[in-house]
């Protein structure tokens, strides 16, 4: 069964929701509910992401999440640390986290792969081409699936020379991180070209500007959590391992349709 991992931003600034957590209390209420809503992962960020946004220091980062982390994982909840410093990392594993969902798949920091190597983490490998300032700078691709493909390809090869132990690793073909609209989709519909990597493939497409091309113009960025679902079905029936999203109610009801009919035939 594919995975819910419910996103939980404790900062200011990210795209969809940057700001309504920012405090750690509301954050612990906010991951609660998610776990109540049916997200089987939590995943706590402290830095955004986001096109543009400006960096933040692994200090104040992890001053914003491994409270979090402490107090959800201490109410035995599954977390993910969302980082791209070995330092966040590190604290969040001490903290009780048991996955890292490192978005420039260990190229940001080099202490990251040695720090998924100590911890015996499940560390998630992202498609990355640099950080928010320049990525849609980078979104230029001969055969986008292809170039994905041979990338984490070759972060599998570093992270296991690095001694992190390749059942650790999950992939992540990285929507709306250096790539355009038209990439985001091609990448959608080939994830089975991951699959000879053998490894899990978690797919973030929640929320992201790429789905605005399927709504009326100008809908809000909470008005694409219909498309999310509808994309999450569709990476489950891909075989993805976990959905990353901030609707978790709606993915979790999509996955529930798929899961009862998998249980039976709709035609004979
Ligand atoms: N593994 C993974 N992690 C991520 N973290 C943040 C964002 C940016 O989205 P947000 O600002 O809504 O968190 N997207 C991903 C993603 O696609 N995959």
């Amino acid at each position: 069964m594919t995975l819910i991992m419910g996103v939980l931003n404790v900062t200011p600034d990210s795209f969809s929701d940057g700001g309504r957590w920012a405090s750690t209390d509301a954050a612990i209420e906010h991951g609660l509910l998610l776990a109540a809503q049916g997200a089987d992962l939590i995943d706590v960020g402290g830095e955004s992401t986001r096109p543009g946004a400006t960096r933040v220091a692994p200090a104040e980062e992890q001053s914003r999440v491994v409270p979090v982390i402490t107090e959800l994982a201490r109410q035995g909840l599954r977390i993910s640390v969302d980082t791209l410093n070995g330092s966040t990392a590190r604290a969040a594993a001490a903290a009780g986290a048991e996955i890292i969902n490192d978005v420039s798949g260990g190229l940001a920091d080099p202490l990251m792969a040695s720090v998924a190597a100590e911890t015996g983490l499940t560390y998630v490998a992202m498609h990355w081409r640099g950080h928010a300032q320049q990525m849609d700078a980078l979104a230029l691709y001969d055969d986008v699936v292809a170039e994905v493909h041979a990338a984490l390809a070759e972060r599998i090869a570093v992270l296991t020379a690095a001694g992190v132990a390749r059942d650790r690793i999950v992939l992540d073909p990285g929507l709306g991180f250096a790539k355009l609209p038209e990439h985001n989709w091609r990448v959608l519909a080939h994830l089975d070209a991951l699959a000879d990597l053998g490894l899990p493939v978690m797919v973030g497409a929640s929320r992201k500007r790429f789905l605005a091309e399927v709504l009326p113009d100008g809908a809000p960025v909470q008005g694409r959590d219909l498309a999310t679902a509808v994309v999450s079905v569709l990476c489950a029936q891909a075989g993805a391992w976990a959905v990353r999203v901030h609707d978790v109610p709606g993915t979790r009801t999509a996955l529930n349709v798929l899961n009862r009919l998998g249980s039976t035939r709709m035609v004979s």
